[in-house]
C-alpha cells in the first residue's frame, strides 16, 4: 500500500487525521505540497510589479510554515516534496508514476477549492484509487453535518448556528514516524522551500514586510502555550473589551495566521479552552469569549459553505443590494492610508506593514470605506484585506465584510464608527497612530486625530503641515456618514419591498436618486488622496503660501 498525503491547508503534524490514515498500513507515504499558479497570479496594485495576489506577509508565513513541516516530517524519517503546478494536472500523474493506492486530504471548503477537489477525485476514481480520505478537520464540526443538525437549513445567525452544532471531537496526537517515499521510484521532486524573491517579491514589497508571528507549526504550538499559560485571562476574555490600539503586546491571541493555514489545529485549540473553563467557574461566555470566536469562525464557514455567491453582493441571497460608489480614487486613498484620518491611515499602515490588524480596528476601516463614510463595494475592501491579511480566510473575510457593511447579519446600519473617536476612547495620546504614520508623531495630543485642526504653526512646530506632509481629511465624516445612513435607509426600504432580491435595474434607479455624483469630497483639500488645498497646484506653490 502507498498514500499520497496532499498538503494543502492543514500544515500540521498534531490533529491529522488526513495524515495518520495516509500512515495506517502504508509502505511508502508520499507528502506533498503543491505552489498552485492560481495564488501566486500577478497583482497588477502591489508594490512591485512581478508581485502576486498574496501579500508579502502572508507569502513569508506559508514559506516558513513549509520549511516547518519539512523538518518535522524529517524528524518522523520523512520529507515534504514540493512542486510547482496545477494540482489537476500534477496529482493524477504523481499517482500513476508512483503507482499509489489512496489519496488523503483535508477537506476544503472555499469555492475555488471544491471545484478543484472535485475535479481531482473523478481523475483519481478514473485512476483506480479505491481509498479516498477527506476528512473535515479544518474546522471543529463539519459544515454539512451542522446544516444536517439545523433540519437542512443553512443556519444564518449565529444563535441558530450555535443551538445546531454539537460537541467538537478531541484533538488527536501526531504521529511518531512516517514511511518515506519510495526511493526507486522515479520523479520524486528535490526543490527545496523557494524564498521571496525566487516567488517574484521585490525590494519594495520586501519594504512591507514586518512579522509580527512567524509561521509554522512549531510556532503555533508554542504560541498557544504562551496564551493558554494566561488562565484568568483566557477566562475573562471579552473581545469588545479588548483594546484594538495595543501594538506591542496586541490585546487578542494572534492565532488567526495559524488557524488559516492549519498550523494549529482548531479542536486542539478548542479543547484547551475546554480545559481551563472547567477550572474556573463564571468564565466568560460566547459570542464575547474565546470559545465565542472560534464558533464565530464555524459560523462563517458553514454559512459561506452553503450560500451560493457568499462572495458577491449581486445574486447573494444574503446580502442587501446596496447602491454603492464604484470610485477607484476613493478606495485608493483608503487602501493606501491616505484619507486624511489618522486614526484609520494608522489601521491601514499597520495592514500592509504587518498583515494583521484587531478585530476592531478592522470593524473601524471596514465600516469607514462602506456604510459609514465611503460608500465603496465591499467587495473592493474584502479584496485589499484579502491579498493583505497574513489570515486572509475566503469564508471569515467574506463573512466580516458582509457583516461590517450591512448587508447581511448585521442591520444596524446608522450606527457607524467614528474615525475620530473611537480610536480616542482606547488611546487618547495617540501613540498607535505614532507608531504607524511617524509623519504625525510630534503633533499635539489634542490634534493627532484631527490635525487639520492644529493651528499652522502647531502644525510648522509639528513638522508637518496638512495638505503637504499628510492629506486633509477625504470627506467631511458628519456630512458623509449622515448622506451614508440616508442611502442606507433607501437600500433596505427596497429590500422590504419583496422577499426576492430586488433587481440590479431597481439597484441602479435607487443610485441615480440617492446617490447621483457619487460621495462628496471635502472641498478644501481637491480630489481624493490629493495634498493640494483647493486651488492651489503644486508643493512648491503650498509651501510658498504657507510662507506668507
Ligand atoms: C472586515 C473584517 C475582515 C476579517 N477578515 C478576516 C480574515 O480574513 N481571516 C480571519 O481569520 N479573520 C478575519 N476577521 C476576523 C477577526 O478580525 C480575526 O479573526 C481576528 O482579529 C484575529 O485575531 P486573533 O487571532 O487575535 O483573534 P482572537 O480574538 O484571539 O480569536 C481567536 C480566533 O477566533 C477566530 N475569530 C475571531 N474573531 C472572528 C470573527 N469575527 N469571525 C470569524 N472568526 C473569528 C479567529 O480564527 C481567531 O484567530 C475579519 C474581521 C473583519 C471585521
Amino acid at each position: 500500500m502507498s498514500s499520497l498525503m496532499w498538503f494543502r491547508k492543514g500544515l500540521r503534524l498534531h490533529d491529522n487525521p488526513a495524515l495518520l490514515a495516509a500512515i495506517e498500513g502504508a509502505k511508502h507515504v508520499y507528502p506533498v505540497f503543491i505552489l498552485d499558479p492560481y495564488f501566486l497570479r500577478p497583482d497588477p496594485t502591489a508594490p512591485s510589479p512581478g508581485s502576486t495576489r498574496v501579500g508579502i506577509n502572508r507569502i513569508q508565513f506559508l514559506l516558513q510554515s513549509l520549511q516547518d513541516l519539512d523538518q518535522g516530517l524529517q524528524a518522523r524519517g520523512s520529507r515534504l516534496l514540493l512542486v510547482h503546478g496545477d494540482p489537476v494536472e500534477i496529482i493524477p500523474s504523481m499517482i500513476t508514476q508512483w503507482r499509489v493506492n489512496r489519496l488523503c486530504f483535508e477537506r476544503d471548503t472555499e469555492p475555488y477549492a471544491k471545484e478543484r477537489d472535485a475535479r481531482v477525485k473523478e481523475l483519481a476514481a478514473e485512476l483506480g484509487i479505491k481509498e479516498l480520505v477527506t476528512p473535515s478537520t479544518h474546522t471543529l464540526f463539519d459544515p454539512d453535518e451542522t446544516i444536517a443538525r439545523n433540519k437542512g437549513h443553512v443556519p444564518t445567525s449565529y444563535g441558530q448556528f450555535c443551538k445546531a452544532i454539537g460537541t467538537p471531537a478531541e484533538p488527536l496526537e501526531a504521529p511518531t514516524s512516517i514511511p518515506g517515499p519510495d526511493p526507486e521510484k522515479k520523479g520524486i521532486p528535490t526543490i527545496s522551500v523557494p524564498t521571496l524573491t525566487e516567488l517574484g517579491y521585490g525590494e519594495s514589497d520586501q519594504e512591507f514586510l514586518q512579522q509580527i508571528v512567524k509561521g509554522g507549526e512549531t510556532e503555533a504550538l508554542a504560541r498557544l502555550e504562551v496564551m493558554m499559560a494566561k488562565t484568568d485571562w483566557v477566562a475573562k476574555f471579552e473581545k469588545p473589551k479588548t483594546d484594538p490600539s495595543a501594538f506591542a503586546e496586541p490585546a487578542t491571541t494572534v492565532l488567526s495566521p495559524y488557524l488559516k493555514f492549519g498550523c494549529l489545529s482548531p479542536r486542539l485549540f478548542y479543547s484547551k479552552l475546554m480545559a481551563i473553563y472547567q477550572k474556573k467557574t463564571g468564565h466568560s461566555k460566547p459570542p464575547q469569549s474565546l470559545e465565542g470566536q472560534l464558533l464565530w469562525r464555524e459560523f462563517f464557514y458553514t454559512v459561506g459553505h452553503a450560500t451560493p455567491r457568499f462572495d458577491c453582493m449581486v445574486g447573494n441571497s444574503l446580502c442587501k443590494q446596496v447602491p454603492w460608489t464604484d470610485d477607484d480614487a476613493l478606495l485608493a486613498a483608503w487602501r493606501d492610508a491616505k484619507t486624511g484620518y489618522p486614526w484609520i491611515d494608522a489601521i491601514m499602515t499597520q495592514l500592509r506593514q504587518q498583515g494583521w490588524m484587531h478585530h476592531l480596528a478592522r470593524h473601524a476601516v471596514a465600516c469607514f470605506l462602506t456604510r459609514g463614510d465611503l460608500f465603496v463595494y465591499w467587495e473592493k475592501g474584502r479584496d485589499v484585506f484579502d491579498r493583505l491579511l497574513i489570515d486572509g480566510d475566503w469564508s471569515i473575510n467574506n463573512g466580516n465584510w458582509l457583516w461590517l457593511s450591512a448587508s447581511a447579519f448585521f442591520s444596524q446600519y446608522f450606527r457607524i464608527y467614528s474615525p475620530i473617536t473611537f480610536g480616542q476612547k482606547y488611546d487618547k495620546s495617540g501613540k498607535y497612530i505614532r507608531r504607524f504614520l511617524p509623519v504625525l508623531k510630534d503633533f499635539p495630543a489634542q490634534y493627532i486625530y484631527e490635525p487639520w485642526k492644529a493651528p499652522l504653526d502647531v502644525q510648522k512646530a509639528a513638522k508637518c503641515v496638512i495638505g503637504v506632509d499628510y492629506p486633509g481629511p477625504i470627506v467631511d465624516h458628519a456630512e458623509a456618514s449622515k448622506q451614508c445612513k440616508e442611502r442606507m435607509a433607501a437600500a433596505y426600504a427596497l429590500a422590504k419591498q419583496s422577499t426576492d432580491l430586488p433587481s440590479q435595474e431597481a439597484v441602479e434607479e435607487l443610485r441615480r436618486t440617492v446617490n447621483p455624483g457619487g460621495v462628496k469630497r471635502k472641498e478644501q483639500y481637491g480630489a481624493a488622496g490629493s495634498m493640494a488645498p483647493a486651488g492651489k497646484k503644486s508643493k512648491g506653490d503650498i509651501r510658498k503660501y504657507l510662507k506668507k
